[in-house]
């Protein structure tokens, strides 16, 4: 096309029988113009760019050694809208929680009734037992989807039958009662899948298995050290809306279809007649949900979990044996009467206070609902702290703005699950030390959560565990046996950690913590919140 023909390029061409100094004019006034121009174009750059950094998600990462715990506060304290949502997901967990602590304290009576120092009451020995009135028994449904029942008399509503001797009569019906919960843990873990079991065996003898893809990560490989994320598995990477949440989804849509499905069928035969309409309705029933099958039988079992939970022999074994369950995780016996009830959904309360391993890895995305940093994306990895699980920590390590590290200080006495013979504490101090000297993470900021302290006041207390902190922690001299002093204690062992063994200096942030206690946590994780945006703005304005 010719420049005459074209109507943008007559419009730009210069004026005709321009003179010399009109077209220096012209071409001043131009060149001022496309610098305007491309100032203003740099700027909408620079905008978009500080927008971008400013918006870029937080990245954090909730490390710590399995059973320490603290996720649930976060999601808690600033999304508080999405967590509603989630919370009725833990029910089951909980369920199982409880059905667990149950089922234990069956098989502690097993043992001691298969003991000869304890054998059978004379007089419960010729106890007759209930006979079969439908008002004396119950039905335990066994399967899911099974028609199968079992009968099984009522105990624990005749107090007659109560007897105080170490293991009775009394205990076997008990124990035969509680059988069906059994079968229950068995569903509920089939349904929760593999982060319903514990990990109570690990071939990894290294508290912080990850130094060594470090140490072969700096020899080999320097150059792509800056590159983003570059070893980052995808097969580790669960998200919160995978796992064991899918699974019990599975469960959950049938339900919805079908309430739906109901819904459609009331709008359909509106205008029939009433028979035809009841038919469709019966042909449509919704199936038995394996939900309601566990709430069921656990709502029929409530009086005898609470008789025996309750009972005076019970708790004698239980001391006898040195289980305080009551201090373990994902205790629940005594909210029995909420819990094994038909309607029961959990509460914040009992989410904080339920235990269910982390398999792999979960990312959480959080977004501020409320407050100046709203919309703002926080992303919080949360792995899973046993000792086979952390080798998968490391390609979370680059590209991270915090960690947060859990370390539970009430275990000084206790060992590990899957290596029953480390120290819980020593493996917490050394797992600290593998992360302060990580060289990958020398510019990341370290947080450390000293939790548990409720549990350590406890322990310690006359009235509690009355444990000598001296006997468990080398060191510890004649300080008092307070739980104060005990995590002073460890407060400062934490800390010379961190500043001998970090590649660089850093700040030093601990705080005491029980997480159980949301209310108390979430001022914590304001000041931990700020702590950490603050930085975080800072590093984002040093960007280039
Ligand atoms: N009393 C008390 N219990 C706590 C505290 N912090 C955590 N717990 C309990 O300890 C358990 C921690 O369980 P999880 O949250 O599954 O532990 P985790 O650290 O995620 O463990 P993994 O997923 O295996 O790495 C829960 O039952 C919590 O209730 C605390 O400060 N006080
Ligand atoms: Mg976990």
């Amino acid at each position: 096309m010719e420049a005459a023909e074209d109507p943008l390029a007559s419009a730009m061409a210069p004026p005709e029988h321009e003179t010399d100094e009109q077209r220096v004019a012209r071409e001043s006034d131009e060149t001022r113009a496309r610098k305007i121009s491309e100032n203003i174009d740099a700027q909408i750059k620079a905008d978009r760019l500080a927008l971008k950094k400013k918006k870029k998600a937080v990245r954090v990462l909730l490390l710590g050694q399995s059973e320490s715990g603290a996720l649930q506060d976060f999601q808690i304290a600033y999304a508080y809208r999405a967590w509603t949502e989630e919370r009725v997901s833990w029910r089951a967990v909980i369920q199982l929680n409880l059905v667990r602590s149950v089922n234990t304290i069956v098989d502690l009576l097993t043992k001691e009734m298969a003991q000869p120092t304890s054998p059978a009451s004379p007089r419960s020995m010729h106890l007759p037992l209930p006979t079969g009135h439908d008002d004396d028994e119950d039905a335990y449904p066994l399967s899911s989807g099974s028609s199968s029942r079992v009968r099984i008399p009522r105990v624990a509503s005749d107090p007659s039958l109560r007897f105080r001797t170490p293991v009775s009569e009394y205990h076997k019906l008990l124990k035969q009662r509680l059988q069906p919960l059994q079968r229950v843990q068995r569903d509920l873990e089939a349904r929760l899948g593999s982060a319903a079991t514990e990990d109570t065996f690990t071939a990894v003898t290294s508290a912080a298995p990850f130094t060594e893809q470090v140490q072969s990560r700096t020899e080999n490989t320097i150059l792509t050290e800056l590159q983003p994320n570059p070893h980052r598995p995808r097969e580790f990477f669960i998200r919160s809306s995978t796992g064991w949440k899918a699974a019990l989804d599975k469960v959950r849509p049938r339900l919805s279809m079908d309430a739906r499905s109901q819904e459609n069928l009331d709008e359909k035969y509106e205008d029939d007649d009433q028979a035809g309409r009841r038919l469709q309705k019966r042909n449509m029933k919704r199936p038995r949900d394996i939900d309601d099958e566990t709430t069921d039988v656990l709502a029929q079992c409530k009086d005898d979990i609470k008789a025996l939970w309750t009972d005076e022999a019970v708790q004698s074994i239980l001391i006898k044996r040195r289980l305080r369950l009551e201090d373990a995780p994902g205790f629940f016996l005594n909210d029995i009467d909420r819990i094994a009830s038909q309607d029961y959904e959990p509460s914040d309360d009992d989410v904080v206070r339920a235990r269910l391993r982390t398999v792999g890895v979960q990312e959480h995305r959080l977004k501020f609902e409320r407050g100046s940093e709203q919309g703002r994306e926080w992303i919080l990895y949360d792995v899973g702290g046993s000792r086979s699980c952390r080798a998968a920590w490391y390609p979370y390590f680059d590209d991270i703005n915090a960690i947060i590290f859990v370390a539970p200080i009430s275990c000084f006495d206790e060992s590990l699950a899957e290596d029953r013979r480390v120290n819980r504490l020593d493996d917490s101090l050394l797992l600290w030390k593998g992360l302060c000297a990580c060289p990958l993470l020398a510019g990341v900021q370290l947080i450390l959560f000293l939790n548990k302290y409720d549990l350590l006041e406890k322990k310690l207390s006359p009235y509690g565990g009355a444990v000598h902190a001296k006997d468990y922690i080398p060191g510890y001299g004649k300080r008092p046996n307070e739980a104060r002093s005990v995590a002073d204690f460890f407060k400062q062992k934490f800390g010379e950690l961190q500043k001998h063994n970090s590649p660089e200096p850093r700040g030093f942030y601990a705080f005491l913590t029980s997480v159980t206690d949301t209310k108390a946590t979430k001022m914590t994780l304001d000041t931990v919140r700020e702590g950490i945006l603050r930085r975080y703005l800072k590093e984002a304005d040093l960007l280039p």
